[in-house]
């Protein structure tokens, strides 16, 4: 053990001596010290780092990249990376897929899963990572896979990375906390938290069982969009996402750590834990936001918005506009367009749409089939909109200003045409009659009968 007192957290300690700590801010050069003075002031890497750190770089960008998207961090640690080092051996990936991956070929359908069961048997959150469907290629740094996690047991001992891409983690039920090589996150349902590729990390299960979904992004790292006229204010705010406090384990104690790079899984022993850094600085760091924070902004007058109002944080390609992903919310607002159809309307989507219900219901579909911890895909230019309930109702509901509440949707929207995994495509949560909802939807035409019902 260090010479700190462990904290109320076991082996962890914190300079703050609060725990879970944060500091606020997005993609600000942050700098925190578990211990004081643990952190070289004025220099990266002088002759000999404080209480007998080593210096280590982790590099999240090209180190030529412009400044706006330069992101690196420095880390001041018990050992270096290459001491957690050891023979690797592959490990199996049990159900986690990487693009470029076509496992099963789907009809050219809209698909819909009920929430998938959280098992009994025993899952930490990696071993609990079902792939639904993978886009792009993970080599070429485009695309995303997008993941549904399953979990009943704390990480103990064990370490895991990514090197394919970074991880948006959105719970659906019971919370999480990320006990990460910069610090501890703790997130619920309601809250995200992103990890950087590269970031070691173990997951605890302080709440018991837990479920959610992940958007594993090979591509530009996650970013606040641009407002636009919208002006400096609105949607999420910089002030609102958290980065944590150094925090770090000096435990020796024998365990594994976990890797994916390249699409395969590498293991190997470790004999003590790798989130080891007392100190760190930089820009390049995981961070929780509470997407009860975000501020929409919408149709105050008549019509229905293009879903990208509603954008928490765009994932670039090199196509200006044309992201790689977004991460969209479907939150509690109010809902007071005039003359207007309110939910979304029907249309086909060169990019393709992976959903996903945290809680409550979504405007588009109110018949009852897409339901909390559920999913659903509409792929690449296949029509879609609301099921007959949802169309009925809004077409003859009072245009009173209406306020939609706890509710929480979401979609991860890439440039890419989405893959669906064997899991999937065979799961007995795919729900089999989804891909004909739409013929369900009543000819109203009349030629005599020129005004609108
Ligand atoms: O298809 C969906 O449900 C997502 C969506 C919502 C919306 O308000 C407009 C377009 C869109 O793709
Ligand atoms: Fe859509």
């Amino acid at each position: 053990m260090s010479a700190q007192a462990p904290s109320a957290y076991g082996q962890f300690a914190s300079g703050t001596g609060i725990m879970p700590g944060y500091m606020s801010g997005f993609g600000n050069g942050f700098e925190t010290e578990a211990l004081p003075g643990a952190l070289p002031i004025g220099r990266n890497s002088p002759q000999k780092c404080p209480y007998g750190l080593y210096a280590e770089q982790l590099s999240g960008s090209a180190f030529t990249a412009p400044r706006t998207v330069n992101e690196r961090s420095w880390l001041y640690r018990i050992r270096p990376t290459v001491m957690h080092w050891g023979a690797f051996k592959k490990a199996a990936s049990d159900l986690w897929r990487t693009a470029p991956s076509q496992e099963v070929e789907m009809p050219i359908a809209p698909l819909r899963w009920g929430p998938v069961p959280i098992p009994s048997m025993s899952l930490s959150f990696v071993e609990g990572i079902r792939t639904m469907t993978t886009a792009g290629d993970a080599g070429a740094q485009a695309g995303m896979g997008a993941h549904l996690y399953v979990a009943t047991r704390s990480m103990q001992d064990e370490y895991f990375y990514n090197a394919d891409g970074e991880m948006l983690v959105v719970p659906q039920e019971g919370p999480l906390r990320f006990r990460t090589e910069f610090g501890i996150i703790g997130v619920e349902p309601g809250e995200i938290c992103v990890i950087p590729r590269g970031v070691k990390f173990a997951v605890d299960l302080p709440g018991g069982p837990a479920r959610g979904y992940i958007c594993e992004n090979y591509g530009g790292a996650f970013t606040l969009p641009e407002r636009g006229p919208i002006g400096a204010n609105c949607l999420a705010n910089q002030r609102d996402f958290l980065t944590p406090v150094a925090a770090y384990e000096d435990r020796d104690e024998a365990g594994t750590l976990l890797v994916k790079w390249g699409g395969s899984f590498w293991a190997t022993a470790i004999d003590h834990s790798p989130l080891d850094v007392v100190a760190w600085h930089g820009n390049y760091a995981p961070y929780k936001y509470d997407l009860r924070k975000f501020s929409p902004v919408g149709p105050i007058l008549f019509d229905h918005a293009d879903p990208s109002i509603f954008t928490v944080l765009t994932s670039p390609s090199e196509t200006p506009g044309t992201a790689n992903v977004d991460f969209v919310i479907f939150s509690d607002r109010w809902l007071v367009a005039e003359n207007t159809f309110r939910p979304p309307w029907y249309h086909l989507n060169v990019m393709s749409e992976f959903m996903g219900l945290v809680c409550g219901v979504y405007d588009a579909k109110t018949g009852g089939g897409f339901q909390p911890g559920g999913a659903s895909l509409h792929n690449t230019l296949l029509p879609h909109g609301p099921d007959v309930d949802a169309f009925e109702k809004a077409s003859d509901a009072e245009l009173k200003p209406h306020k939609l509440e706890g509710t929480l949707a979401f979609m991860f929207e890439t440039r890419f045409p989405q893959k669906v995994s064997r899991f999937a495509a065979e799961h007995p949560a795919l729900q089999k009659d989804y891909g004909a909802y739409g013929r369900k939807l009543r000819k109203n035409f009349d030629p005599r009968l020129p005004e609108a019902r």
